[in-house]
């Protein structure tokens, strides 16, 4: 038999129960305090209380009061409650007073829940009671929907697939319930097999864009605590990679990723995942311009009928330089009403225009997001402040300046059980920062691989990444003649532009006892670059996060960058002089972005490899023993979240 009482949270000390004969609140009542956000006012919490054959009666509570109390709370003590979570400390401030970044305390490490603790919930409360010590925490979470072109381990091309398939197991595990909506890409080889434990869920739905109805449907596999959820169409299986192969980027990219920002939108409300949809109160978080479609789908073809009325969306700028422009008249594919055009309408500037009859009129999926989104937020600090400049924002800086506001970074995590130099599968001989010795083996390893000469003292230098432009490979191009004449060895991996890729096979034949050149991508390799390399160049011209230089410095291997976006926010400059002579640091940032710069610099680098070998050490430590979790992210990630769902949906 069972009872309800409407009162505020109770403990009952004397009496054993479980957790789940405790039900969670129904129904919470709230007030909205433009200094601090959502405050509880006042709540009616429905509390089923069922143990076995006893029963709590309506007066069930400690003392036997009323069963039916309501809790009333001074505004006063409600801020001074939220301030005590911490849950606002610390922001960071521009000059114009706008948020640029913040410094959390944890609300879970840093509460002492000695009572119970309340918050209103945008979508659900997650209680978590320990009836032996009496104390209730509190804290909200939500359901959240990744939509991203790549989630590792199904699907990588570079960071963006490290990013999401980290990022939703690292919120899951913090009690949000998380879907990621990517493409089931079939491309007919042995990687196929990454979907294997992806069952159909047996929901087919159409969809109507590019003058035709397109079927898809959705795989499904739940791991790690998060529904991985894949969108089945024709157009995602070929040869290649998820946005191209040999003879280029594919030509109906904006057909495919359209089909994808579609589906995610239905998703939730059609995929019942172990019994229950998500529903229409959840939290997109959208990344990159193939998903970017999703906040205007929301604003222009769910809204107006009712329909996610209470979701929020996030859009997350990875890289902005890719920004899904194509022809104006392409517009009318995309299965958005005709009056939306103007969100995603793009004009470029006279001198990008191709010949003198072109209008520059075009459709920026990007633009779309940045004008409908609930708020956007970039991978590190220092990229959510370049891309507001001429300089970084690629034509979209006055836009985003206009939504400062709503404009945060985060530093990205790593995958730290991927990326940890005492267990990797991939590499030869483990270490760790207790003991060291394990590199020295990698590196000669690695020499033995590469067929160079086997040379431990000789200092080796790696590169990983897309052979891009933004990568700065033109830097190292015309950097390798001068570096060649030292005494190094220099290892590059990586695939791309057809030019950058012959040069590296051409330098190999140039410089056979110094420089390797593994054009292609391939993962236990970019394992054994990190480990065994000293030294780990990124002449990134920008680069919003990087995640190499993370992976290097938990590897002990130094980072030489270009002090830009997140390599300037993630590798502190050696300072051998610091700390009483001890030194601090861990790499070295170089700014301008030429050859001479990142020659001297590295110079520098060598040199202390070479004589100061206590100092090197030291780099190596204090660079493996930063904190680099993804659960320091998703701490972060909450709080924006929480801010989400404060405002009203931007475009409602
Ligand atoms: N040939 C190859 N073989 C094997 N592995 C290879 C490889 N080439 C690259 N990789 C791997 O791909 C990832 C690249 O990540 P980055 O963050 O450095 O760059 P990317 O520009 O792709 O990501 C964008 O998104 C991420 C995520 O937000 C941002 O960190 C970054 O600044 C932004 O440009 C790393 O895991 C790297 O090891």
């Amino acid at each position: 038999m069972e009872l309800l009482q409407i009162s505020p949270l109770l403990t009952f000390p004397n009496l054993s129960l479980s957790k789940q004969s405790l039900v969670s609140p129904i129904r919470q009542v709230g007030f909205y305090s433009s200094r601090r956000g959502w405050c509880q006012k006042g709540s009616l919490r429905l509390v089923r209380v069922a143990t076995g054959d006893s029963e709590i009666g309506s007066s069930g509570s400690q003392d036997g009061s009323s069963a039916v109390e309501e809790e009333r709370v001074e505004k006063k003590e409600e801020e001074e409650e939220v301030e005590n979570r911490g849950l606002l400390l610390g922001t960071e401030r521009d000059g114009s007073g706008s948020i640029i970044g913040f410094h959390l305390i944890s609300q879970i490490g840093g509460l002492e829940a000695t009572r119970s603790r309340e918050v209103v919930a945008p979508d659900r409360v997650e209680e978590i009671r320990d009836i032996e010590e009496e104390t209730v925490e509190t804290r909200v979470t939500h359901n959240i929907v990744f939509v991203t072109a790549e989630a590792a381990p199904y699907s990588k091309t570079g960071g963006l697939g490290d990013v999401c398939g980290s990022l939703p197991i690292a919120l899951a595990a913090r009690g949000h319930r998380v879907m990621v909506v990517c493409p089931r890409y079939i491309h007919g080889t042995a990687q196929d097999k990454k979907y294997s434990a992806a069952t159909d869920v047996e929901r087919r739905i159409k969809i109507f864009c590019f003058g035709g109805v397109q079927e898809v449907s959705f795989f499904h596999e739940y791991r790690e605590g998060v529904d991985w959820v894949f969108v089945d169409h024709p157009s995602y299986h070929r040869p290649g990679n998820p946005y191209g192969d040999i003879h280029g980027a594919f030509g109906d990219n904006q057909f495919r990723f359209t089909l994808l920002c579609h589906a995610a939108c239905e998703a939730p409300l059609v995929l019942p995942l172990g019994g229950f949809t998500y529903g229409e109160k959840c939290l997109f978080l959208v990344n990159d311009w193939h998903a970017s479609l999703v906040p205007v789908l929301l604003a222009a073809k769910y809204r107006p009928y009712g329909v996610y009325k209470d979701a929020r969306s996030i859009l997350a700028i990875h890289n902005l330089a890719h920004q899904g422009v194509e022809p104006a008249v392409s517009y009318q594919n995309l299965g958005l009403p005709p009056q939306w055009y103007g969100a995603l309408e793009w004009i470029f500037p006279t001198w990008a225009r191709t010949h003198a009859l072109d209008t520059g009129e075009a459709v920026n999926v990007l633009k779309g997001a940045i004008v409908t989104a609930d708020r956007i937020m970039t991978v590190s600090q220092g990229y959510s402040w370049e891309i507001t400049t001429a300089e970084g924002g690629y034509g979209l800086h006055e836009l985003l300046t206009s939504r400062k506001s709503v404009l945060n970074g985060i530093t990205n995590g790593i995958d730290v059980t991927e990326w940890d130099p005492s267990v990797d599968k991939h590499i030869p001989s483990h270490y760790s920062v207790e003991d060291l010795s394990g590199k020295l083996q990698c590196k000669i390893a690695l020499q033995k691989e590469l067929g160079l000469p086997i040379r431990p003292d000789c200092p080796m230098i790696g590169f990983i990444g897309r052979l891009d432009y933004q990568k700065g490979i033109d830097i190292i191009r015309s950097a390798i003649p001068d570096l060649m004449e030292d005494d190094v060895q220099f290892v590059m991996l990586g695939s791309g532009d057809p030019q950058y890729e012959d040069w590296m096979r051409a330098a190999e034949s140039t410089y056979k006892d110094k420089f390797r050149g593994w054009v292609g991508f391939n993962v236990p390799i970019s394992h054994m670059i990190t480990a065994g390399c000293d030294i780990l160049l990124m002449p990134s011209r920008f680069e919003p996060c990087g995640l190499n230089q993370l992976y290097a410095m938990r590897y002990g291997t130094i980072p030489v960058v270009h002090g830009t976006g997140g390599l300037r926010d993630t590798v502190d400059n050696f300072n051998p002089y610091a700390q009483g002579g001890t030194g601090e640091g861990t790499g070295w940032t170089f700014s301008p972005l030429t050859k001479e710069s990142m020659l001297a610099t590295l110079r520098v680098a060598i040199a202390t490899y070479r004589k100061h070998k206590k100092s090197w050490e030291g780099l190596m430590r204090r660079g493996m023993e930063r904190d680099c979790t993804w659960e320091n992210a998703a701490v972060q990630y909450e709080q924006i979240f929480e801010w989400a769902f404060i405002d009203p949906p931007y475009v409602s």
